[in-house]
């Protein structure tokens, strides 16, 4: 036998061998066809075993996800461009529902909700997927919220304070200064140990750009990622955004005592984008056209924000969502709904914005349900009198706009709560801690300022937050426990002094 043929006999064999030892099991797939496309949803025939939220592969590898299972036809939303999917393309089930990578690489990135990166850098790093949906932790799991989430803006952190796995709902027309105020509460993290998420949904390029560079500039990409859906994005995609966010920040929660805050940014073009998916799979319309489940999507997505108990790693994950009214028309479908669902709304005045009263938070309409518990105590001696004095002044400077004779009295009251909205003004980007702020608005709840002209607070206010730093020892001790009454006493005749150096030193000029 030649040396050829004696390795072809070997080669044969071998093959032989090989064949023998395969096993062949006959394995179906379950292939549809599309019925018909229309504005991010197809309709697809022949899946009957598909299940809701499956994933599945549509024409030339266009994502999509099961909504609707119909005996006749499956409802799919389309995740991805659908230029090019046309009736009769093929439409392969995955077997999988649909998840997003979730890790420690997406921090400082820009992606989009399926995780793939917006900002021109390669694909996160991740080495773990979660679900895009999943369950709310259940009762048992969860621990009261009683540790501040701190704003650094004034009016939120003394009258409507934000606690760690608190849902604060942020309302208010458009151009009121919504995304200003949770950008602010993002940036104030930058000391801090909280994982910052900014979940932008069915916005104009151009404002997230403005946000991404805000964010950007002031060093909070250190610590926050973006999760960001255009406008002209598939509905699809938008409807999953919040969701997927979430579990991309349900990754950082899951961490041993991490603290987490997500802002969806805007609920309204989400339940938009909902609304178009439905009406176009042919849901029965409610009330203002949208879908009957249009209250569990969101409740379902805000119920996946809390504090965990410690036995559970003892996380965090806070939510503002913001939403956006008409006219003023809190009482709308969407905004009511959320802010049944939410621990409390920030309810942003467009005639307060038009005054100036910048941010324009209407202290009447806001509030904090939960978050009492969680604001340092040192606050508990301002903000008590301070929202009470804050309301009656408001009616009383309603009054007094009819020309009425006041009393001494009452003039006294308006003069003072002109003193307090003026002090409650406070410029973008420029976040206070707890100990400034206690200062600040202790001495005007004591009155110490009510001789001062109205356009002077702002500088009196500032050289006082110089001073007290330079000399106020327990200016720390103020934002951690409890102060005593000594602490108390020093920082009146601190606060006296200073005050009265100014007003010598102006007197003088
Ligand atoms: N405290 C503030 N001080 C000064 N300017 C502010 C303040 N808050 C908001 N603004 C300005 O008001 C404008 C509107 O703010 P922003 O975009 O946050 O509003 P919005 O309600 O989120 O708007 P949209 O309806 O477009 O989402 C911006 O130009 C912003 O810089």
């Amino acid at each position: 036998m030649g040396f050829l043929e004696k390795n072809i006999n070997q080669a044969l064999y071998a093959h032989e061998k090989g064949r023998k030892n395969m096993e062949y099991s006959p394995k179906s797939r379950e292939v549809g066809r599309v019925l018909s496309v229309a504005r991010g949803v197809a309709q697809v025939q022949g899946l009957g075993s598909v299940r809701s939220e499956e994933l599945i592969t549509l024409g030339n590898n266009i994502p999509g996800m099961a909504l609707d299972l119909l005996p006749e036809a499956i409802g799919v939303a389309l995740l991805g461009d659908n230029t090019g999917l046309k009736a009769g393309d093929e439409a392969v089930p995955s077997g999988t529902v649909l998840s997003v990578p979730v890790g420690d690489a997406l921090i400082g990135r820009i992606v989009d909700p399926l995780g793939n990166p917006l900002d021109g850098g390669p694909a996160p790093e991740t080495f773990e997927r979660r679900t895009v949906e999943s369950e709310a932790p259940p009762i048992l799991m969860r621990a009261p919220v009683d540790m501040p989430m701190a704003s650094g803006i004034k009016v939120i952190d003394a009258l409507i304070p934000i606690g760690r796995g608190q849902r604060e709902l942020i309302l208010g027309d458009r151009q009121t200064g919504k995304t200003a105020i949770a950008l602010d509460i993002i940036l104030n993290q930058k000391k801090g140990d909280v994982v910052c998420v900014y979940c932008a949904i069915g916005q104009r390029s151009s404002s997230v750009a403005r946000g991404i560079d805000t964010l950007r500039n002031h060093g909070a990409m250190d610590y926050t990622f973006v999760v960001v859906v255009e406008g002209d994005a598939p509905s699809g995609l938008q409807y999953i955004a919040p969701y997927a966010a979430t579990s991309m920040a349900e990754y950082f929660m899951a961490q041993e005592g991490k603290d987490v805050l997500i802002v969806y940014d805007d609920l309204t073009r989400h339940a938009q984008a909902y609304r178009q998916l439905s009406l176009l799979m042919r849901r029965p319309p409610g009330r203002e056209a949208f879908p009957g489940d249009i209250f569990y999507i969101h409740s379902r997505l805000l119920e996946r924000s809390t504090r965990l108990k410690p036995e559970h790693g003892g996380g965090t994950l806070t939510a503002l969502p913001i939403v956006e009214t008409e006219a003023q028309n809190i009482s709308a479908y969407i905004p009511t709904n959320l802010i049944s669902i939410t621990d409390g709304q920030i309810y942003l005045s467009p005639v307060l914005f038009q005054k100036g009263i910048l941010p324009a938070i209407d202290v009447g309409k806001s509030v904090s349900r939960v978050g009492g518990r969680a604001q340092p105590k040192a606050y508990g001696k301002v903000s008590g009198d301070l929202r009470l004095t804050y309301s009656q002044f408001q009616e009383l400077e309603a009054f007094a706009r009819f020309g009425t004779r006041l009393d001494q009295d009452t003039r006294k009251r308006i003069e003072h709560g002109l003193r307090v909205r003026e002090l409650l003004k406070q410029d973008r980007l420029s976040p206070l801690t707890a100990a400034q702020q206690v200062v600040i608005l202790w001495a005007v709840s004591l009155g110490l300022l009510n001789d001062i002209a109205l356009e002077r607070i702002a500088e009196v206010e500032g050289y006082l937050l110089t001073r007290m730093e330079e000399s106020f020892e327990s200016m720390s001790r103020l934002a951690q426990a409890e102060p005593n009454d000594e602490i108390w006493a020093e920082l009146e005749k601190v606060v006296m002094q200073h005050i009265r150096n100014w007003r010598e030193a102006n007197a003088a000029a």
